[in-house]
C-alpha cells in the first residue's frame, strides 16, 4: 500500500517534512528523578531536536516544564531541575510527525482525570489518530493540541473502566500504528509498546528505581542497568511495590523498524541484543561485497555514515580517511522541519578535508539517501576539493515509500528513489557511480540468510512498501484537518 501526495499530507500537517523520531524516558522512585530524566533526554537528543519536556510528580502536584528547543538549552540549570520536584519523572524529546512544532504539541502531554492526572510521552505515529480525533471532536472533546498523541489521553479520559491501567489499555487497543509510550500517574509509571514493537523501548534499573527509555544509551548515561526490552504488545506497570506486565493483544511475532538500525538509534545503543554500531559496520561490509569499485579512499558522510564506511573499508581493503569534517554545532539535518533549513544545515555541517581528497578516486559512504539534500551538496563539495572520481555508496536500499510510523519521511515524490531510476539519481547527485545495499543484503548484515518474505523479521516499509498495520487515516478526506486551527504567534 502506498500513498500519493494527498494522502501523505494527511499525516503532515506542516506541509513538507522529513524528520526523525522522538525519545521517551521515565523513572520512578529516585530522589534525583528530574535530573536523571534531563540526562536521559540529553542522550536521546538525536531522536528529536524540536522540543523537550519533563513532568514530575512530588506526591502533591505534577510539575511540568515544556519548551521548544534542545534539552541542553532548557534543562541544564539547577533552578529548572530544582523546580521539577519529586521522585518520579517522565520526559520527551520531540520531532513532530503529526501536528506542528508549537508549544501546545510539546510533550509530555497532560490530562486531569477524575482519579488524578496523567502525563503521556509518545514515540511513534498513530495511523488512525485523525479518524479517531474527528469522532472525538464530534462527540464534544476539546482538543488542546494538533498532535496525534493527544488522542490517547482523550481515550483514557473517556474510558468508563475504574482502574487507570484498564483505562490506558482500553485506549491503546483502539489505536493503530506505531507507539512506544511512557506515562506517569500519581502512583504508576506505565510503558507500552505497539503490538509489533515498531518503535523501541527498554527497561532499566538504577538502584531499585525502574526506568523506561527509548534506547539503552539513555541508561548508560546515568549508570543504570539494562534489564530487558519491553516486549512488542506489552504494557508494563511500575509501582513502588514492583513491576507487572500485561499483554492485551496476545503474543505475536515482533516487527521492529529496521530503520532504527540504519539511522535513528545511536550507534552505542543495543537493540534486540544487537549493537547498532556492529550492524551498521556489517552493512558497510556487505555493501562493499555487493557494490565494489576501484578507488583510493573511503570517506564517510558524518555522522551516521561512519560505521558503514569503516565496514566498507575493512572489507574492500581501501583506506578509510576522514575526508569530510563535521561541524559539531549543527545537529541532524534530516530531522529539521523545512527543506530550506535542511539545505543550509547540510552546508554548514560538512566541509571537505582537501588533503585527503585531492587527486583521489573517492568512495563516499552514507547510511541512507532520502531527498538527496546531503548527497547533492557533498558530491559537489568533494569535486570542488579536487577529487578525481566520486562514487556514492548507501548502506541501505533505496527509500521509495513514505513512513507513517514516527519517521517523518516526505511525500513520495520528494523521495529521490521514488521518482528517479538509479541512473537518474546518479546524474541528479552528480556522482560517477551510485549504488545501494540490497534488501537481502540488509538482512544478511543482521545475521539472516535474507528477508523472510512470508514472515518478515522487521518492518522495512520504506524500502519495500510492505506496511504492517492498517493505514486508516489514508482513507480520510482532508476537509477536517484543513479546517482553521489556532496558530500561536507569541
Ligand atoms: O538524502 P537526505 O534527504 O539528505 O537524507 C539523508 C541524510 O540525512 C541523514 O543525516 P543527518 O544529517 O540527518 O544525521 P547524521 O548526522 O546522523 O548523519 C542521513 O544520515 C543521510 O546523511
Ligand atoms: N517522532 C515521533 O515519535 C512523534 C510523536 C508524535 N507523533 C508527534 O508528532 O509529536
Ligand atoms: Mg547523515
Amino acid at each position: 500500500m502506498t500513498g500519493g501526495t494527498e494522502v501523505d499530507e494527511l499525516f503532515d500537517m506542516d506541509g513538507d517534512t522529513l524528520r526523525e523520531e522522538c525519545g521517551v524516558f521515565g523513572i520512578l522512585g529516585h530522589e534525583d528523578a528530574s535530573a536523571l530524566a534531563a540526562l536521559g533526554l540529553h542522550a536521546l537528543q538525536h531522536r528529536g531536536q524540536e522540543a523537550a519536556g519533563i513532568v514530575t510528580f512530588d506526591n502533591d502536584q505534577f510539575r511540568a516544564e515544556r519548551h521548544l528547543g534542545l534539552v541542553g538549552d532548557h534543562f541544564s540549570d539547577a533552578d529548572t531541575i530544582g523546580r521539577l520536584t519529586g521522585r518520579a519523572a517522565v520526559g520527551h524529546v520531540r520531532y513532530s510527525t503529526t501536528g506542528e512544532t508549537i508549544l501546545r504539541n510539546v510533550q509530555p502531554l497532560f490530562a486531569e482525570l477524575d482519579g488524578g492526572g496523567i502525563a503521556v510521552c509518545h514515540n511513534g505515529n498513530f495511523t488512525n489518530a485523525l479518524t479517531l480525533r474527528r469522532q472525538l471532536i464530534r462527540d464534544g472533546a476539546i482538543c488542546q493540541s494538533t498532535s496525534d498523541s493527544e488522542v490517547v489521553l482523550q481515550l483514557v479520559a473517556r474510558s468508563r473502566k475504574n482502574k487507570i491501567v484498564d483505562r490506558f489499555i482500553e485506549a491503546i487497543t483502539q489505536m493503530e500504528g506505531a507507539y512506544s509510550l511512557v506515562a506517569l500517574t500519581s502512583k504508576k509509571l506505565i510503558g507500552a509498546r505497539d503490538p509489533l514493537g515498531i518503535r523501541p523501548l527498554v527497561l532499566g534499573d538504577l538502584n531499585g528505581a525502574p526506568i523506561l527509555a527509548s534506547e539503552t544509551c539513555a541508561l548508560d548515561i546515568i549508570g543504570a542497568k539494562f534489564i530487558r526490552e519491553v516486549e512488542n504488545g506489552e504494557v508494563i506497570v511500575c509501582t513502588s511495590t514492583g513491576i507487572q506486565s500485561f499483554f492485551p493483544f496476545g503474543k505475536q511475532q515482533a516487527r521492529p523498524c529496521i530503520f532504527e538500525y540504519i539511522y535513528f538509534s545511536r550507534p552505542d545503543s543495543v537493540l534486540s541484543g544487537r549493537s547498532v554500531y556492529d550492524v551498521r559496520r556489517e552493512m558497510g561490509k556487505q555493501l562493499a561485497r555487493e557494490t565494489s569499485v576501484e578507488a583510493d579512499v573511503i570517506v564517510p558522510v558524518p555522522d551516521s555514515g561512519v560505521p558503514a564506511a569503516i565496514g566498507y573499508s575493512q572489507e574492500s581493503g581501501i583506506p578509510f580517511e576522514l575526508g569530510i569534517i563535521r561541524n559539531h554545532y549543527v545537529g541532524r539535518t534530516f530531522i529539521e522541519p523545512t527543506q530550506q533549513i535542511r539545505a543550509l544545515g547540510v552546508k554548514m555541517k560538512h566541509s571537505a578535508n582537501r588533503s585527503q581528497i585531492e587527486g583521489k578516486r573517492v568512495v563516499l559512504v552514507d547510511d541512507s539517501l532520502v531527498r538527496g539534500t546531503t548527497s547533492v551538496k557533498i558530491v559537489q563539495m568533494i569535486r570542488e576539493a579536487g577529487a578525481k572520481e566520486v562514487h556514492f555508496r548507501l548502506a541501505s536500499p533505496p527509500i521509495r515509500y513514505s513512513d507513517y510510523y514516527g519517521i517523518d519521511t516526505p511525500v513520495r515524490e520528494k523521495l529521490l528513489a521514488a521518482k528517479y531510476s538509479l541512473e537518474e539519481m546518479c546524474a541528479y547527485i552528480g556522482a560517477d557511480s551510485l549504488a545501494f545495499l540490497s534488501v537481502d543484503g540488509m538482512y544478511k548484515s543482521m545475521g539472516y540468510d535474507g528477508r523472510d518474505n512470508e514472515n518478515p523479521q522487521f518492518t522495512d516499509h520504506g524500502f519495500t512498501g510492505d506496511y504492517p498495520t492498517p493505514l486508516t487515516d489514508l482513507s480520510e478526506d482532508q476537509e477536517f484537518i484543513s479546517a482553521p486551527r489556532l496558530v500561536e504567534v507569541g
